[in-house]
């Protein structure tokens, strides 16, 4: 059970959120009533813990998203606050300032943050799953000591770093190199593509130990942003999710220690491939909210704009929409709930954490485009959210994998089931 003190969810058996959720009927609740709470299936528990989040992110981030989207500039102030919710370690014990949740939970978090702005909810993703759960899933003790409680409160921001400039969908192939020195190890490279880069400063970063051994050769280390050797470059100027920091790294005969090992040497193949099942099933929440902001808005605004002396909504063409709309993200909730119910269970599937962001996200690029459209010429300026949305959704169409990459794990996995003996 959960409680929410002084703003701060807890996990606490036998208490109850102690502030009430739903005193300042507006928006949120308004809001939040758009949700089929019985068709999501969530326990009294889930709902309201994604009421607080809903309300947490309508009051500190909603107002704020287009700013942020036009200057691009990462808010940084709302990483205490995150902080103070619990929302950075949701899936991390207790023992380290964690909520002792599950995936469930961090799902709906990434889903509320993301319908309020989808820039920070990335930028949280990157750094509450890639970052913070996978240093503890795989750090030691001295290093879940070290880095998880900073990076918890908000004080540290956090990043991980697979991609480089020639290393995409091919990540085995990456070839930032790390050689042995006395009492550590040296690395040098590049990676690309970096959420969150610019600001972190505790990153987890996979290099080759073993070049020659191809997967059998990576390893995963704890980079710090003062580290020796260690350096960033400009800002990268996206399309969208702008204001989640992305740049390159670059390792210049960077000196990391050997305690920063995380993992095993050699064995970081499995770090990377194990978390990216469970971060392609996170970042789910992210097109899922984005669908919904965009239903929100669109359903609202259909019903205020008169054309022809009536709603523009009950026009049956604009109704087709609505409905469409609807039941895609319906769908979509469905099929990413389902999956990560399962993974919080320990039944975690590649193929099925591949799955859920591939159709979430093809829904969400769909739905934004409709709700666009339900705008008409509004929907094309930018003073109304639809660009934004869409511009965002369009990351999750590539980040955390492509489409196509999704595709192929799915494809491929009915292809071994079907192989001759
Ligand atoms: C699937 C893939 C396309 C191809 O895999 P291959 O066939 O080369 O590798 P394969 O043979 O599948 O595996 C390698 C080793 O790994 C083990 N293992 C696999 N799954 C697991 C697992 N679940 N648990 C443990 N071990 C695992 C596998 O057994 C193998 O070991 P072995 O060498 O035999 O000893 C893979 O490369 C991939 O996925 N690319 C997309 C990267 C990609 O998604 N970036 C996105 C980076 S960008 C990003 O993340 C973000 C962007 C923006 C927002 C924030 C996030």
């Amino acid at each position: 059970m959960l409680a929410l003190t002084s703003g701060r969810l807890i996990t606490a058996r036998n208490l109850r959120y102690l502030r009430p959720i739903t005193t300042t009927i507006s928006q949120v609740s308004r809001q939040i009533s758009t949700y089929n709470v019985d068709i999501a299936g969530l326990t009294e528990e889930q709902a309201e813990f994604r009421n607080a989040v809903a309300e947490f992110a309508e009051r500190e981030l909603a107002p704020r998203a287009a700013q942020i989207d036009k200057s691009n500039n990462f808010p940084s102030d709302v990483w205490e606050k995150l902080g103070d919710m619990g929302l950075l370690g949701i899936t991390v014990s207790s023992k380290y300032g964690g909520l002792d949740l599950g995936y469930f939970h961090h799902t709906l978090a990434m889903e509320e943050l993301s319908r309020a702005s989808g820039s920070v909810a990335l930028s949280y993703g990157a750094h509450s799953n890639l970052c913070v759960n996978q240093i503890h899933r795989h750090g030691t003790e001295a290093q879940k000591q070290k880095y998880l409680p900073d990076l918890i409160a908000g004080k540290k921001v956090g990043s991980l770093a697979m991609s480089e400039p020639g290393s995409g969908s091919d990540v085995v192939s990456m070839s930032l190199r790390a050689d042995k020195i006395d009492g550590g190890w040296k690395l040098n490279g590049n990676k690309f593509w970096i959420t969150n880069g610019p600001t972190a400063s505790t990153l987890v970063v996979y290099a080759k130990t073993a070049p020659e051994r191809g997967s059998k050769g990576i390893t995963a280390f704890i980079i710090e942003n003062t580290f020796k050797g260690f350096s960033t470059h400009q800002k990268l100027d996206k399309f969208g999710m702008r204001g989640s920091d992305t740049c390159e790294l670059v390792f210049d005969n960077c000196k990391v220690p050997e305690e920063n090992v995380l993992g095993q040497v050699n064995k970081g193949a499995g770090v990377l491939m194990s978390g990216l099942d469970l971060e392609r099933l996170v970042l789910s929440g992210g097109p899922l909210g984005l669908a919904q902001a965009a239903f929100d808005y669109a359903v609202e605004y259909v019903h205020d704009r008169k054309q022809f002396g009536q709603p523009v909504g009950t026009f049956q063409l604009m109704q087709g929409k609505i409905a469409d709309m609807y039941t895609s993200i319906n769908a979509s909730r469905a099929y990413v709930y389902a999956v990560a119910r399962a993974c919080d269970r320990g039944q975690i599937s590649r193929r099925d954490c591949a799955g859920a962001i591939l159709y979430s996200t093809e829904k969400a690029i769909e739905v934004a485009l409709e709700g666009m459209q339900c705008l008409g010429g509004n929907g094309y300026i930018n003073d109304y959210p639809m660009g934004r949305i869409l511009r965002d959704s369009r990351l999750y169409a590539v980040g955390a994998g492509t489409q196509e990459i999704r595709r192929m794990l799915i494809g491929r996995e009915f292809n071994e089931q079907f192989k001759s003996p």
